[in-house]
């Protein structure tokens, strides 16, 4: 147009920002006052953009408060996103994740990609071909599956022992500790391989890596897009790069040690035998058979980790529920620690009252995964959420809703036993496993290894905080990674005295 350099720069960036800042005037109006969703209460950078929830969730990584205050100010029903909603209501449980639900998981499965050919099983969106893939999972993890891994959890489940002996009376973090242990049984049960944490102490450096970088995807799982971009990037993702191949490596040993493996050992042969049978639940591709194995041991340990600590947090801050946990446990056992035995210790449901409240007060995987409303959209009582929204149910805030759970916020295990009725837990919602389709995978094997670990630490020793240890930094400071992050917990265990 004849004009010099600066003129043509000058005119193009007044051009491009007129049309930008337009453009976004535009999609801001709409997403204000146009929306479907625009009925719906919430702060208004959230109505804006997603962008608010991920600058919420780096301020102090602890996203599940920030969404307390929001519910306590917009009610049940807060618009945490242009078309996301955070439904605290009893109703939209069995609507959302039940099931009968018309929901199926939204894009937030899609942050690694869309193609169900190259991802893990816990997200592929594609209804069939998720129960496809479903199958050799629930082989490797069902009940028969599972009693065939208990002599082995035991087995890490002594080491355990011998090295809380051998600290008996020093602080020992049992946050790091039982990491270590969770870690150490799915190398086991997951791959018949030895991590070898809670022997050494130490963390591998695999997972220590991935711990550290947990907080990353705390706050860019608000921008599952961003995700997605990111990990198309070479190099973007180099932070979880030893984890990654690390995870690689113990799925690519198992497939070339597989051939003399006739009847599967562990979950992985079992996922690899439909794979070299392939069946038609058999991962299709060695990167998707690589993220499988990377679901596997972070779907298995940190969830089970996180819950024996809160567990032992929750025991040692009530120590009459100790004590009735060992008169329980040795009554069942009479011959003390040398006859434990698994079948002895299943007959004790006061475990299991206690695994289930420490799931209800402090659920491992905090959120309910997001899921989508059909097009036609789903009624949650009186309230209609429109078609393509995403939903989620904040699992930690509605396990300890005082509207259905009474004295919700004390540890009272015998609420899932004995005081069941008087305590309406039947009606209340409690869903740390998820329920429907998706629900969790590993479900019994997470009991076998709980009720394992829980009972032999407690029918050794006695448990109390270490000096200057009050719990309260762990019991208010754990944070929000979409999976549960726990701080540091230092008890001391002394060994019983047995009359
Ligand atoms: C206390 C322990 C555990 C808790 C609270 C727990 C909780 C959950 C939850 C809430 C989900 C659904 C996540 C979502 O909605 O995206 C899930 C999925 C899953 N869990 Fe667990 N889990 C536990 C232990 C285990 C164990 C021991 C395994 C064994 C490998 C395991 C394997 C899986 C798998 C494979 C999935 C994906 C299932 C799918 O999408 O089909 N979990 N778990």
């Amino acid at each position: 147009g004849g004009y010099s350099l600066l003129e043509a720069f000058a005119k193009t960036l007044l051009f491009s920002t007129s049309f930008n800042a337009g453009l976004l005037v535009s999609i801001g109006t709409y997403r204000l006052f146009f929306h479907r969703c625009r009925k719906f209460p919430g702060p208004v950078g959230a109505k804006l953009s997603r962008f608010y929830v991920a600058y919420l969730n780096a301020k102090s990584y602890q996203f599940y408060k920030e969404l307390e205050d929001m519910h306590e100010t917009y009610g049940d029903f807060v618009r945490t996103g242009p078309r996301e909603l955070s439904i605290l209501d009893k109703d939209a449980v069995a609507l959302i994740y039940g099931s009968n639900s018309e929901c199926r998981k939204a894009s937030w499965y899609a942050q690694g990609g869309n193609d169900p050919d190259v991802v893990a099983i816990n997200m592929i969106r594609d209804a069939k071909t998720y129960r496809q893939r479903r199958r050799a999972w629930d082989r490797g993890l069902a009940n028969k599956a599972v009693t065939t891994y208990e002599p082995r959890v035991k087995a890490k489940a002594d080491v355990f022992i011998e090295q809380l002996r051998a600290n008996a009376g020093k602080p020992m973090d049992v946050t790091a500790w039982s990491m270590f242990f969770g870690f150490d049984v799915m190398g086991d049960v997951g791959f018949s391989k030895d991590f070898n944490n809670v022997t050494s102490g130490i963390e591998h450096p695999a997972i220590q890596q991935i711990h550290k970088h947990m907080s990353i995807f705390g706050v860019l799982q608000a921008l599952p897009w961003l995700m997605n971009i990111l990990a198309s990037i070479p190099g973007a993702a180099s932070s979880f790069y030893e984890f990654f191949t690390f995870c690689a490596e113990q799925m690519r040993e198992k497939e070339i040690e597989y051939s003399s493996e006739k009847n599967p050992r562990d979950v992985a042969a079992w996922l690899i035998k439909a794979v070299i049978e392939k069946d038609v639940s058999a991962s299709p591709t060695p990167q998707s058979l690589a993220d499988d194995s990377r679901s596997l041991i972070i779907a298995g340990s940190d969830t089970t980790a996180n819950t024996l600590a809160i567990m032992l947090f929750y025991l040692t801050k009530n120590p009459s529920k100790l004590e009735t946990l060992q008169r329980l446990i040795d009554a069942a056992v009479p011959g003390g620690p040398s006859t434990w035995n698994y079948d002895s210790i299943k007959t004790v449901t006061y475990i299991d009252d206690i695994i289930n409240e420490a799931l209800r007060l402090k659920p491992p995987v905090i959120h309910g995964g997001p899921r989508e409303t059909p097009a036609k959209g789903i009624h949650v009582g009186d309230v209609y959420i429109p078609g393509n929204t995403t939903v989620s149910v904040p699992y930690l805030l509605i396990q300890r809703d005082p509207r259905w759970w009474k004295e919700a916020e004390d540890f009272i295990p015998e609420r899932f036993g004995e005081r069941r009725a008087e305590m309406g837990t039947d009606d209340a919602p409690w869903l740390p496993f998820t329920l429907g389709t998706h629900a969790c995978a590993g479900k019994g094997l997470a009991y076998m290894i709980l009720r394992t670990s829980l009972s032999l630490i407690v029918q050794n020793f006695d448990v109390s905080f270490a000096p200057g240890e009050t719990g309260e930094t762990f019991d208010t400071g754990f944070l929000d990674t979409f999976l549960l992050a726990l701080p540091p917990l230092h008890l001391q265990f002394s060994p019983r005295v047995r009359a």
